[in-house]
């Protein structure tokens, strides 16, 4: 059986990916199956750099194919912050509460009309046998003042998809993985996915 190393140690995404992937017969296995690898620097400036920095890393350790996800959410009226930043914008810890806590109070006082955004996630492969590549995906929502729903992860519960009527983290997985910016990039990933290991 074929099999695929995805690059990331964040839970909520290595998931949606097990699904995501399910429909192919690989064995797919993530960075949490091997704790003892370091964490990988991500010193891009764009998502994209990111996350073939981080499938170029694990590929040049393990000789496998290795796909990356660097994501995270783009919000207008804020410049487009907290963007590559996403995962630590309020500090190295990575608390998913204190970053939605920072982005509503920094969005205190915007009106509805301004409070667009969107999820954009790039993927990178990486494998012996080809140039690195990325395709990305992008899901267009609104940023509420208040946390609702209790699904996924990361800013989910703040944010909106209005032809859903719901917040991310109000969906079902399985919804979330019809319509996400992630579920976006592996339909852009699909063809290469057919060609390269299912061949
Ligand atoms: O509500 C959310 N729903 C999503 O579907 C989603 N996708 C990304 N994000 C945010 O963006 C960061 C990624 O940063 P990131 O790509 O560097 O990942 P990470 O550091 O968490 O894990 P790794 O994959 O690098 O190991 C994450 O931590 C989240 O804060 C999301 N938030
Ligand atoms: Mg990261």
């Amino acid at each position: 059986m074929k099999s695929v190393i995805i690059a990331t140690k964040n839970k909520g995404k290595a998931k949606e990916f097990e699904r995501l992937f399910s429909k192919h017969d690989m064995e797919v296995k993530t960075l949490i199956d091997f704790p003892d690898v370091p964490d990988i620097e991500e010193t891009g400036e764009t998502f994209e750099e990111n996350a073939i920095i981080k499938a170029e890393a694990i590929a040049k350790l393990s000789s496998s194919y290795v796909v990356a996800d660097d994501s995270g959410l783009v919000i207008d009226a804020l410049d487009g912050r907290p963007g590559v930043f996403s995962a630590r914008y309020a500090g190295a810890e990575k608390n998913d509460e204190d970053n939605i806590d920072k982005v509503l109070s920094e969005m205190n006082g915007v009106t509805e009309k301004d409070r667009t955004a969107r999820f954009y996630c790039a993927l990178a492969m990486a494998g012996p046998d080809f140039e690195t590549f990325t395709v990305n995906g992008a899901c267009e929502g609104l940023i509420l003042n208040e946390r609702r729903g209790s699904e996924g992860f990361g800013y989910d519960p703040i944010f909106f998809v209005p032809s859903e009527g719901k917040t991310m983290a109000e969906m079902s997985p399985a919804r979330k993985n019809e319509l996400s910016h992630r579920a976006a990039a592996m339909k852009n990933l699909e063809p290469y996915i057919e060609k390269l290991l299912v061949k």
